[in-house]
């Protein structure tokens, strides 16, 4: 019988190995500078399984955006290991695993919007017929439709940062690896992207990382929302989503929505230090 249950846990730790679509182990980056060493992240373990929807919440400096660019292989950890998509994060960029959308988006103001999601198609070698119908397809799937020959500077700060979305779905990689987004923008055009990013993550099937520094944005994201905590940056809280996938953005007003911010309050607390 203890046999049977141990085949059973190993069974299912392996499924769970190979469902995971990124996987940290003890990951370490410190940075050496002029005042000595900044240790962005240590001993940070978490797996991401497939189709999940990650939030990275967490004060200034805890180590997201470290995390992130240590996945999309921007960043090279001193400690630890990660993978993405079973192999190392270097090799994973080489196939082209995600798409990366940055802060800011990042838009060349004197190449339209169309011109500017084929750029990286048109570095990679893609027809251009390919290129072509891949924006179309892109420009659909975040409700751009009509607005490739504009330029950025005739578009809203949302529908740039929905183009630079789009430009980071173009070459079909099933993960999307985004850094606050959204931060810029007023909360009633966030509130609509947000609703539009869970309708792309449904149509789509993606792996999404997201880091933000808003609770009720985690929450009403994510499957899973991580909380860091800096100095240094670690994580100090795992919190698996109880909340349907189809989720309305009154959402936000039920018990259980509300349970899950306290909890990421909580959590953001215990790793603060008001001393900066
Ligand atoms: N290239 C670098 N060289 C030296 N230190 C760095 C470098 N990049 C980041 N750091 C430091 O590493 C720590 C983590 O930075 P990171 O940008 O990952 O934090 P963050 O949680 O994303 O912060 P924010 O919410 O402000 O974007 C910070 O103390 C930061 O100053």
């Amino acid at each position: 019988m203890e046999q049977m249950i141990n085949n059973q846990l190993s069974l299912h730790s392996d499924v769970a190995t190979a469902a995971a679509v990124i996987q940290a182990q003890n990951l370490s980056l410190t940075f050496q500078t002029n005042d000595g060493p900044v240790h962005a992240l240590k001993d940070v373990s978490l797996d991401i399984g497939k189709g999940e929807f990650v939030s990275f919440i967490g004060p200034s400096g805890c180590g997201k955006t470290t995390f992130l660019r240590c996945m999309a292989d921007l960043e090279h950890p001193t400690g630890g290991s990660i993978t993405v998509n079973g192999v190392s994060a270097a090799e994973a960029r080489k196939a082209r695993a995600y798409g990366y959308v940055f802060q800011a988006a990042g838009l060349y103001p004197w190449r339209t919007i169309g011109g500017n999601i084929r750029l990286p198609l048109e570095i990679m070698g893609y027809s251009k017929a390919d290129q072509a119908e891949r924006v179309a397809r892109v420009l659909e799937l975040v409700d751009l439709a009509g607005f490739e020959k504009k330029y950025p500077w005739q578009l809203s700060g949302g529908m740039q940062q929905r183009a630079s979305i789009a430009r980071a779905l173009a070459f079909d990689a099933d993960i999307l690896l985004m850094d606050e987004p959204f931060g810029a923008l007023d909360e009633i055009v966030r509130d609509h992207l947000n609703e539009q990013l869970l309708a792309l993550w449904a149509r789509t099937g993606k792996t999404i990382g997201f880091v933000t520094h808003s609770i009720p944005e985690a929450v009403y994201l994510s499957t899973k929302i991580v909380v860091m905590s800096p100095r240094p940056g670690r994580i100090s809280d795992v919190i698996d989503s109880p909340l349907p996938r189809e989720r309305p953005l009154e959402i936000r007003d039920t018990p259980e929505f509300i349970e899950i911010a306290h909890r990421v309050r909580d959590g953001l607390r215990a790793g603060h230090s008001y001393d900066d």
